[in-house]
């Protein structure tokens, strides 16, 4: 399908205007990393490719977003599948963010007032949002995957405090999956952010690049962090980043397991249960309406 016109469209205007050649969107954001949502669920191919979502995607040229999300029909027992296309046009398997801002998209399309869960099939696995009272969206991640192998980083075992030699600087790092790849280093700001991201995300440890964090530890409870996204680069908030980060902080011995997590975009409350291994993360997930 080629993508002759877009328009934006609030919730309730959505469902009413489907005439055909025009791509109809809602753009949601979860703490101001923002995407534009697709209704898929009549077809389990995303309706535009990742070089059309490219397009949209740039802030200057098209609509400006982080990516592109379709809410296509369930799988195995799921109620919806989510896929995603991040600004580049590549395809990450998960994002925490994008999962709340799907939550609030279903729900209005379905009309379903208050209180929901659903089952989503992700390329992470089953990822179950739950709309609460207040709006905010509570959301089962799953649990996190440490082999090395699994968090795209050509090492053996898993990689926790290990020293990363990127542009002639060593840094500690520690790699965590929440199935898409996150490298998560401790004790600076990031600085430029523009700079050091890239040569991270493209180093020749991570085949299939990687997300990476830098955080700031304040409390056992309370940490800051910056990202830099595979795919997307600087955000102001990235959920699955936030999860990742709270798994590191815990296993270099740096905090507990529930956190509330800083981001330049506002608050994530992220909990590592350790009773059945999952993460929880709550945070917020609006419609963007200026
Ligand atoms: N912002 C997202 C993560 C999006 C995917 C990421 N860029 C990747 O390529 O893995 C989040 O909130 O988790």
């Amino acid at each position: 399908m080629s993508v002759e016109a877009v328009e934006k469209a609030s919730p309730a205007s959505f469902l009413d205007r489907r005439e055909a050649g025009f791509l109809h969107f809602v753009k949601y954001h979860g703490l101001g990393n923002d995407f534009i949502l697709v209704d898929n669920r009549d077809s389990s191919e995303p309706k535009i490719s990742p070089e059309q979502a490219a397009k949209l995607c740039d802030r200057n040229f098209g609509i400006g977003a982080d990516g592109v999300i379709f809410a296509l029909p369930g799988i195995n027992g799921t109620d919806y599948t989510m896929r995603i296309y991040n600004s580049d046009g590549s395809e990450p398997e998960m994002c925490g963010n994008g999962v709340r801002c799907f939550a609030r998209f279903i729900a209005e399309l379905e009309n379903l007032q208050g209180r929901h869960s659903f089952k989503v099939h992700t390329g992470a696995g089953l990822i179950i949002p739950e709309i609460q009272e207040d709006g905010k969206v509570k959301v089962d991640m799953g649990e996190p995957i440490l082999k090395a192998s699994d968090t795209a980083c050509k090492q053996d075992q898993s990689v926790v405090k290990s020293g990363l030699n990127v542009d002639g600087v060593t840094w500690n790092v520690t790699c965590v999956s929440m199935g898409n790849p996150h490298c998560i280093t401790f004790g600076t700001e990031g600085g430029q952010l523009a700079e050091i991201g890239p040569k991270f995300e493209n180093h020749e440890v991570f085949p299939a690049r990687t997300n990476t964090e830098f955080v700031q530890v304040f409390t056992h409870s309370h940490l800051k962090m910056r990202v830099w996204e595979r795919g997307a680069g600087a955000t102001l908030a990235c959920g699955t980043g936030a999860c990742a980060v709270v798994v590191a902080t815990v296993l270099e011995g740096r905090a507990e397991r529930n956190c509330t997590v800083d981001l330049p975009g506002g608050p994530l409350q992220i909990e590592w249960r350790e009773e059945n291994n999952h993460i929880y993360m709550t945070g917020p997930a609006e419609v963007n309406d200026s």
